[in-house]
């Protein structure tokens, strides 16, 4: 059988490259390192860990990433089953010894008969007779691969110094403060005109919001992020708020063509919130990308009213990064439409974190798999975590209604990329829920719901490849 190539052996090559071997098919992994190093990897280890040694919350009723866990663990996840193994304490997160972690998973690969490791760069598109190849070279991937995907796919960047802005769950907002209004009114392709939220501002609470942003503790570019542009148009807010006072108010913050319907008076500053996915669940922060330390942003975003209770399902940040512009690029089976025999795994598909990247490695090495074998398998249910991350990946973000930078940014997995409950769970005498304790009813019910329909896709999909 010809192989299956795999390009990048990190967190979504390493665990591709095990799907697709243990489906029967053979594979060739390509990994460039130690022949070609990154700015950040220091080991010649398949699926190094970069920074945090965490796999996060290992809780699989009540947090999305650890729902995550245990979907990859019943779909024979090798990043998993390597990480279980190599756990250290950590309270209720899964943290790993890294370099135990990164030799079990070389080691599995190394000695699986249907992988060979080849240890160099693909310095451009693969060739033509690689009919079947995964691309999972990361937020790092090498200059002359990424200038080749960026002739491909006619884009206008695709690494840059990532400027990401925070984002909310739309049921955290309080809309007794803030309301629904596109600045204008203007309607522009797609949308209502009423397609923001807006968080209003008297001049005290800017002066505060502002003295916050500039006092706030800020995280440090690393040495190698120290020559990286800023992605054009994307300076940080604590930046602009440095260059003068008014400045965000003439920027991000500008108060004009909006009309507060809860108050008679002008607001002095607005921050708008534009919806993030299709199922209108997330909103970004427009403009307010941010190194303010995780911390300090959490406290400083809540001073703004309206979102005094805000949940976020992403901090803003800065680093570089490479991804594709993937809602527009990939089909729901992670090809690139403009060339099927290329897939796309990991970060440089636009999902963030070692997990994710792992869980959408896993997913491409399986369609890849059962693409070559001749029985292609459904997409999962949105309902799963995995689906839920991928279906946001490839056509749930929307893009931006107005110009400028893409809108399609890194994402965690979280809730609000699950499709809702169609009806709120209730008390076991039928009383409504409230608080923290309707909260974790809605968690428990979306995690119950998805292993659910887990168990329905594995059962057809295994009813499927026996039918063929
Ligand atoms: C500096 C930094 C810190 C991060 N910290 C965290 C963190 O703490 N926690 C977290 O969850 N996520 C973190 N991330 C985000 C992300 O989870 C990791 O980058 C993760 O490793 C992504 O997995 P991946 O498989 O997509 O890419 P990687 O794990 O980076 O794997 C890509 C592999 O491809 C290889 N490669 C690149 N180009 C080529 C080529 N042309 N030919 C052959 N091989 C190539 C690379 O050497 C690498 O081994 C961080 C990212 C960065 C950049």
């Amino acid at each position: 059988m010809t192989p299956i190539h795999v390009v990048g052996g990190g967190l979504a090559g390493s665990e591709a490259a095990w799907q697709i071997a243990q489906a029967g098919v053979p594979v060739v992994l390509h990994e460039m390192r130690p022949v070609r190093m990154t700015e950040a990897h220091k080991s010649q280890g398949l699926a190094e860990l970069v920074c945090s040694n965490s796999f996060r919350s290992d809780d699989a009723n009540l947090n999305a990433v650890g729902l995550l866990h245990q979907e990859m663990r019943r779909l024979g996840s090798l990043i998993m089953a390597s990480g279980d193994r190599h756990q250290v304490p950590a309270g209720g997160a899964l943290a790993v010894d890294r370099d135990g972690f990164s030799d079990a998973v070389t080691a599995a690969l190394e000695a699986h008969p249907l992988i060979s490791i080849d240890r160099g760069e693909v310095a451009g598109l693969p060739p033509e007779a690689w009919d079947s190849v995964i691309l999972a070279t990361g937020p790092l991937t090498s200059p002359a691969l990424a200038q080749a995907i960026l002739d491909l796919t006619g884009e206008t960047s695709l690494a840059f110094f990532d400027a990401i802005a925070p984002i909310v769950h739309r049921e955290s907002i309080d809309m007794d403060q803030a309301w629904f209004q596109s600045r204008y009114d203007k309607a522009g392709p797609g949308g209502t005109g009423a397609d923001y939220i807006n968080c209003p501002l008297d001049r005290d609470q800017y002066e505060g919001f502002i003295d916050a942003l500039i006092a706030g503790e800020k995280t440090s570019f690393k040495e190698w992020e120290a020559n990286t542009p800023y992605f054009d148009g994307c300076l940080p807010i604590e930046v602009m708020a440095e260059r003068g006072r008014e400045t965000l108010r003439h920027g991000p913050m500008k108060p004009v063509g909006l009309t507060n319907p809860h108050r008679p008076e002008k607001p002095y500053a607005v921050v708008q919130l534009r919806q993030d996915n299709a199922l209108g669940t997330l909103f970004n922060m427009v403009g307010f990308q941010t190194k303010l330390k995780y911390g300090a942003q959490s406290a400083i975003f809540r001073m703004i009213p309206g979102l005094q209770s805000a949940e976020f399902a992403r901090l803003g940040g800065l680093h570089r990064n490479t991804y594709l512009n993937s809602p527009k690029l990939l089909d729901p089976t992670l090809r690139l439409k403009a060339q099927p025999r290329l897939r796309f795994a990991g970060q440089i598909t636009g999902c963030e974190g070692y997990v994710e990247s792992a869980a959408v490695g896993l997913m491409a090495g399986r369609f890849a798999a059962a693409e070559r074998l001749g029985h292609p398998l459904r997409p999962l249910p949105h309902t799963t975590a995995m689906g839920a991350l991928i279906n946001h990946i490839t056509g749930g973000h929307i893009e931006t209604i107005d110009e400028g930078p893409r809108s399609f940014q890194p994402m965690n997995v979280n809730f609000g990329l699950f499709p809702p409950l169609e009806r709120a769970p209730k008390s076991p005498d039928g009383k409504r829920l409230r608080g923290a304790e309707k909260t974790r009813a809605k968690k428990q019910a979306l995690t119950d719901r998805a292993r659910a329909d887990l168990a329905d896709w594995l059962g057809e999909s295994a009813v499927q490849v026996a039918a063929e």
